[in-house]
């Protein structure tokens, strides 16, 4: 019995995880270990973190109860079929792939009853401000809902959903960071376009973003109530928004987060 967490992948989101985790005490240092096949990553997280690794994956499953599976959903299929001799009913399996279903590990792994988590967190976590949606198979105990919600909670804010909405979630928090970076950028690059100094428009966007998010967390108000207040009947808000509606602004957003959530779906082999 052992009460280390293993993590399978230290890539971009493995490392968030562990980041997160390790800056919020949930796990101290000497509880964690990663596998990861690529020796410069190993290296990496060993000399950033101080956390153990290794590069066979069977480490992982041999030393610790509760794996994180962070490894494309590409290569999920192949490791886990590799793997499946060392895996056993005293796991606790967390995933975060984006789109393979409950029912893929169950099918890899030639069992039925491994108890098997499904999250899609995102990269906030590095910050503890990641927001990760979760769901158990039927052999999930309520005490490994609240381990999972635990390990999401300290890098973040976790929610228990339905299976079915792990997509959408995928499409639309899970890849939403890159949406909101995009986004950043553009602003800035609009404050220098009027000549705005680029530090100075990086520190009034960055200041703006956070600002209207807080605003909208602590009034409870809708995003269109806070947005009628800023827009001066005849004044500047209201120039700047009919641009972005004329340009299809909501429509554009809204058609991302399908085309994330349909990707998904596919790489779960659903469409
Ligand atoms: N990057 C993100 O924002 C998010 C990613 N995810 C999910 O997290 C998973 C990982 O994504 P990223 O970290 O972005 O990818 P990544 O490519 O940065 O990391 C994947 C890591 O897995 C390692 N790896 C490959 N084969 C392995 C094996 N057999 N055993 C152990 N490690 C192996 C690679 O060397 C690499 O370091 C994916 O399933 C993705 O869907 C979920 C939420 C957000
Ligand atoms: O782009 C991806 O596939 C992963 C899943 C959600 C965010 N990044």
């Amino acid at each position: 019995m052992t009460n280390k967490l293993g993590c399978i992948g230290g890539g971009q989101m493995g490392e968030a995880l562990i980041k997160g985790i390790l800056q919020s005490g949930l796990y101290p240092k000497e509880q964690i270990v990663v596998a990861d096949p690529d020796a410069d990553r190993r290296q990496f997280l060993e000399q950033t973190y101080s956390v153990a690794t290794s590069g066979n994956s069977a480490d992982v499953w041999l030393t610790s109860d509760t794996v994180i599976l962070a490894v494309k959903p590409q290569v999920m299929g192949r490791l886990l079929r590799r793997d499946k001799d060392h895996v056993s009913e005293r796991h606790l399996i967390i995933t975060i792939a984006a789109g393979l279903p409950l029912s893929f590990y169950n099918d890899c792994l030639n069992a039925r009853a491994y108890r098997i988590i499904r999250v899609m967190p995102n990269t906030p976590a590095l910050v503890l401000e990641g927001a990760s949606a979760l769901s158990g198979n039927e052999n999930v105990t309520a005490t490994d809902l609240q381990q999972a919600i635990g390990i999401f909670n300290s890098v973040g804010k976790a929610i228990v959903v339905a299976e079915e909405y792990l997509d959408a979630v995928t499409g639309l928090s899970g890849s939403g960071p890159a949406y909101v970076f995009t986004f950043t950028e553009a602003m800035i690059d609009a404050g220098v376009k009027c000549g705005l100094p680029r530090n100075v428009a990086e520190a009034l966007t960055l200041q703006t973003i956070l600002g209207s998010v807080n605003l909208l967390r602590q009034s409870g108000e809708h995003p269109a109530v806070q947005r009628a207040r800023v827009t001066s009947p005849g004044g500047t808000t209201i120039a700047g928004l009919h641009v972005l509606e004329r340009a299809g602004f909501s429509g554009i957003i809204i058609d991302a987060v399908e085309a994330a959530t349909r990707r998904s779906l596919e790489l779960g082999g659903k469409r």
